[in-house]
């Protein structure tokens, strides 16, 4: 087992607070090799920020699912801040690699959207949307329609929509994917410069190493089908202190880079 790899035993919660997240053997089995997830056990702490990887179909957006409320599991235990997940958390927000704005609405009333369906009155919602809008760099574009924005600009439409809620947890579903790589790591940059005033906790699911590697404080590495936790990694680069490239030159980037890569690499079949 490589150094930096934390036995599969080790649910990852340290200290006497409770988790925000904790599964305990959770599971969906829908019946002998097609089971899809055979007993995940991770604990996420309050405050921090996780990446889940694995080959492809592994079922690490089903756990998404999971924690979000969405999808039911047929055996083990999952609390979200102590609760069964629920879905609709006034506290929780889920944002997918389609950035699924209401086409006929412009940028403010998207992000808008998520504040009304949280009851916050017109003005204080136009008011943040606004300033949210601002953060992501589109100030200029408030009454601009999804289909006059480029994609990087409508991914920064659905990160404002997603932020100005304030989420206590903050779910991601491949949040980049449709990203060209050089608006991916511009995107990167710009969600750790928005993190630095988040203080909640924050599960992401990416395809992408280095992009795991540049956002989480640990990587979390699903096995394949029937899949369980197979590896967990301490990134421990200081992401939020510092920008992309410094990130990136770092050799201890690279040496996570490969030993993750090859942890996803051994399961491998074509
Ligand atoms: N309740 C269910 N019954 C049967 N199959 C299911 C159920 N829930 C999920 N699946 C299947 O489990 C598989 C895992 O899908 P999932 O999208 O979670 O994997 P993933 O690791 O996120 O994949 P990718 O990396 O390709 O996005 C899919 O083939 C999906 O159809």
């Amino acid at each position: 087992m490589n150094a930096m790899t934390i036995p599969t035993d080790f649910r990852g919660n340290k200290g006497t607070m409770p988790p925000a997240i904790l599964a305990e053997q959770v599971s969906l089995r829908v019946g002998g090799a097609k089971d899809i997830l055979a007993g995940i056990d991770l604990a996420v702490r309050d405050g921090e920020f996780v990446a889940i990887v694995g080959p492809s179909g592994c079922g690490k957006t089903t756990f998404l699912n999971m924690v979000a409320g969405l999808q039911p599991f047929t055996s083990g235990r999952l609390t979200v801040a102590g609760s069964s997940p629920k879905a609709g958390r006034r506290d929780s927000a889920y944002a997918l690699a389609r950035d699924a704005l209401l086409p006929w609405r412009d940028a403010l009333g998207n992000v808008e959207l998520a504040l009304q369906v949280r009851g916050v009155d017109k003005d204080e919602r136009r008011r943040k949307a606004t300033e949210a809008l601002a953060k992501v760099g589109l100030a200029d574009a408030l009454h601009r329609h999804p289909a006059q924005l480029s994609q990087g600009m409508r991914q920064r439409v659905a990160l404002a929509r997603t932020l100005v809620t304030e989420p206590r947890f903050l779910i991601l579903d491949e949040p980049f994917a449709a990203l060209d790589a050089q608006t991916r790591i511009r995107m990167q940059e710009l969600l750790l410069s928005l993190l630095k005033q988040f203080s909640g906790t924050m599960l992401i699911v990416t395809h992408d190493i280095a992009e795991a590697i540049t956002l989480a404080d640990r990587v979390v590495v699903f096995g394949p089908r029937p899949s369980r936790v197979t590896a967990i990694y301490e990134v421990g680069l200081g992401a939020r202190e510092r920008n992309i490239g410094e990130l990136r030159a770092d050799p201890q980037f690279s040496r996570l880079f490969e030993a993750i890569w090859n942890d996803i690499e051994k399961d491998f079949e074509l």
